[in-house]
């Protein structure tokens, strides 16, 4: 007799290659642990896919592009679903919870080059270099660090934005180091940035597993996959986080290390200009990473972040 608990597991997934990728790495990693039980794959389309001509900055909406995974669980239609865990909101729906966070990948960004800069770095590009980028917080430290550089917005999947540097639209591209390796375009990074350029995002390269908090089952066998040094990092991040943002996207940036049982959390918040940063860093036990990460949030508030926060707030905040 068939159990009822053998219903196959129905994973959400974004339609995007770089989802797809992930979420078909996580469904062969279920099933090595669990191979008394099916698991499948559904996709669907979010928001964020469908908006492709407004810049990601100014569409103040959080949970762009996992809503539509979140409801799905909801109603009953999936029991998982798989998320880039940058791209997850730090608050989650009420009856959902992020129940793994996976070992994480090479956090950093990356430059790509268009083919007529082969040989230079970040630091030896002339004026005016036209560098495509969508993001806030990597346009506020390279304007910081680069005033001299020309800054576009760029918008589309990883091969629709490779594209439109080989087409001679961008001189160079900044990218996530784990996303370009995910979908197998880690030859195309010319330079991994350190962390004096630019910070990283909250949760980059890591992958969020959500399900439904009463969900005992799910759970169980999702936290099979968790890694957990990754998980400390990345919640003492998402801590941070929650306690600057406001709804609408912030340059914050970050770097996490552990050593030892004891982690650093370094954070960054910046104004859109780039001209203002403020940054500083916190170690603490982390068994405690969020508590961490909270207290590092206050830190910088007390050194000017709260002012430049509620300077963008009035600029970018969207009208609804
Ligand atoms: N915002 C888009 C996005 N969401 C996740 C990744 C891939 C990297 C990751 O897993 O963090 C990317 C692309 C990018 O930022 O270059």
């Amino acid at each position: 007799m068939i159990a009822t608990s053998s219903r196959p597991v129905r994973i959400g997934s974004r339609k995007s290659q770089l989802a797809l990728v992930q979420t078909e790495w996580v469904q062969a990693q279920l099933q090595t642990h669990h191979r008394d039980r099916a698991f499948e794959v559904v996709t669907m389309t979010t928001q964020g896919d469908n908006i492709l001509d407004v810049a990601l900055a100014k569409i103040g909406d959080k949970g762009l592009f996992t809503k539509e995974l979140e409801l799905s669980m909801l109603r009953g239609e999936t029991d998982l679903a798989v998320h880039s865990l940058k791209d997850l909101p730090t608050k989650l729906p009420d009856g959902l919870v992020l129940a793994a966070i996976t070992e994480r990948e090479d956090p950093a960004d990356a430059l790509v080059l268009g083919a007529k800069w082969t040989g230079h770095t970040i630091d030896t590009l002339p004026e005016g270099t036209v560098i495509g980028t969508s993001s806030l917080r990597r346009l506020a430290q390279l304007r910081h660090h680069y005033p001299h550089l020309t800054f576009k917005d760029v918008r589309g999947n990883l091969n629709t934005r490779l594209a439109k540097l080989d087409a001679g639209e961008y001189d160079a591209l900044i990218l996530a180091v784990a996303g370009l390796r995910r979908l197998g375009f880690g030859d195309r990074i010319s330079q991994v940035l350190p962390a004096t350029v630019s910070l990283y995002a909250v949760g980059q390269g890591a992958l969020g597993i959500e399900c439904r908090a009463d969900d005992t089952d799910i759970l169980a066998l999702v936290k099979t996959l968790e890694h957990p040094e990754t998980a400390a990092r990345c919640l003492a991040e998402r801590a941070f986080l929650r306690q600057l943002e406001g709804g609408c996207q912030v340059p914050i940036g970050v770097h996490t290390v552990i050593e030892n049982g004891q982690l650093t959390l370094t954070g960054l918040v910046a104004s859109l200009n780039g001209q203002r940063l403020v940054k500083d860093s916190l170690t603490g036990d982390a068994a405690s990473a969020e508590e961490l990460g909270t207290r590092l949030a206050l830190k910088l508030r007390e050194q000017g972040a709260s002012e430049i926060l509620e300077e963008i707030f009035a600029t970018v905040r969207p009208e609804r």
